[in-house]
């Protein structure tokens, strides 16, 4: 397991990293997830070694890291990083030679790799001339190709088409699968929630949520229900433990105080006509989002 522990780093005089802590596990994939300068980049650059933290420290299976360990990791940067003259299979081969496999592997493994994220027919063509969702997959072959310990992805799928996203994730989802500790960044919380095992969620420098995506659903999401009748659901408005949120005639979704008072519903309804469909309304990973960055500064405006 990969651990970030009381992780703090400042910019001059201002604190954008406060007391960063959170696992990323084997055999998963996590997402990092947060809003425009929340503090993605910085955590994922001090995680690689390209960056110190000022306080604070970074573990895998519970050892220090050290510049010999992360050599063997894999990162994607944000600023990408390959040489646009360059052919994509004899850049992908060089960087895997970089990292001690001989040539022959080096050939096999980034032809395979490249072969697995669509670029087949690319393979010998300079990255400047590939489009940039292509480009994007060669940046992942490379992140890649020196099967590494552990892959830290910035926003690995900014610009792929969904059927571009589709084959990265079946890629990463093999490659976590294996073992190796996974996580990426994004801001596309619908991505998230599709791909996601574990998520870790940071906003203003802090890590506002972490842990598995079921786990935080249960913990953060609110019990609502969906109601479709072939009647009219209007008095639900005024019946007890319930807040309606969205209605229209016989539909409607509500908040309830607990199962007891959803029952209750469900039974006045069917006194009054048939019930088509009545059942538990899960909450989206972007609903949970928004409530824990809420939480934490209703918390904060109250200090
Ligand atoms: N080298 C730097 N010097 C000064 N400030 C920096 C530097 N790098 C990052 N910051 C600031 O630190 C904060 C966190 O930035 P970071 O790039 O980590 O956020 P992010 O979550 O990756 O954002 P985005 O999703 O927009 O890339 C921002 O306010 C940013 O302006």
């Amino acid at each position: 397991m990969l651990q970030v522990h009381h992780v703090n780093r400042s910019f001059g005089d201002r604190l954008v990293l406060d007391d960063v802590t959170f696992d990323v596990r084997r055999g998963r994939l996590t997402g990092f997830v947060g809003g425009n300068g929340a503090g993605k980049t910085t955590t994922m650059r001090i995680v690689l070694g390209v960056l110190a933290a000022d306080s604070g420290h970074v573990t895998l299976d519970g050892t220090d890291l050290d510049a010999a360990e992360r050599r063997f990791f894999g990162y994607m940067p944000e600023e990408r990083g390959l040489y646009p003259k360059m052919r994509v299979l004899e850049q992908i081969t060089y960087l895997a030679r970089l990292h001690g496999v001989d040539r022959g592997a080096a050939t096999r493994r980034a032809t395979a790799l490249l072969e697995r994220l669509g670029l087949g027919e690319r393979m010998n063509d300079r990255l400047d001339d590939l489009s940039l969702g292509n480009q994007q997959r060669a940046q992942i072959a490379a992140a890649l190709v020196h099967e590494p310990e552990v892959l830290v992805l910035d926003e690995p799928f900014s610009g792929l088409d969904p059927m571009a996203v589709d084959v990265v994730v079946g890629v990463l989802s093999e490659y976590a699968a294996q073992g190796a500790p996974v996580i990426f960044s994004s801001h596309q919380l619908d991505l998230v929630e599709r791909l996601c095992d574990d998520l870790v969620v940071i906003a203003q420098g802090r890590i506002r949520a972490a842990g598995g995506r079921e786990d935080l659903r249960a913990a953060y999401g609110h019990a609502r229900w969906e109601i479709d009748t072939a009647g009219d659901v209007g008095w639900l408005r005024s019946a007890p433990g319930v807040r309606v949120q969205h209605f229209d005639g016989g539909w409607a979704v509500f908040e309830a105080d607990d199962d007891a008072a959803a029952q209750q519903v469900l039974r006045r309804a069917l006194e009054q006509a048939p019930v088509a469909s009545f059942g538990p309304v899960r909450s989206t990973l972007a609903e949970i989002f928004r409530e824990v960055v809420k939480d934490e500064d209703t918390t904060e405006a109250a200090r």
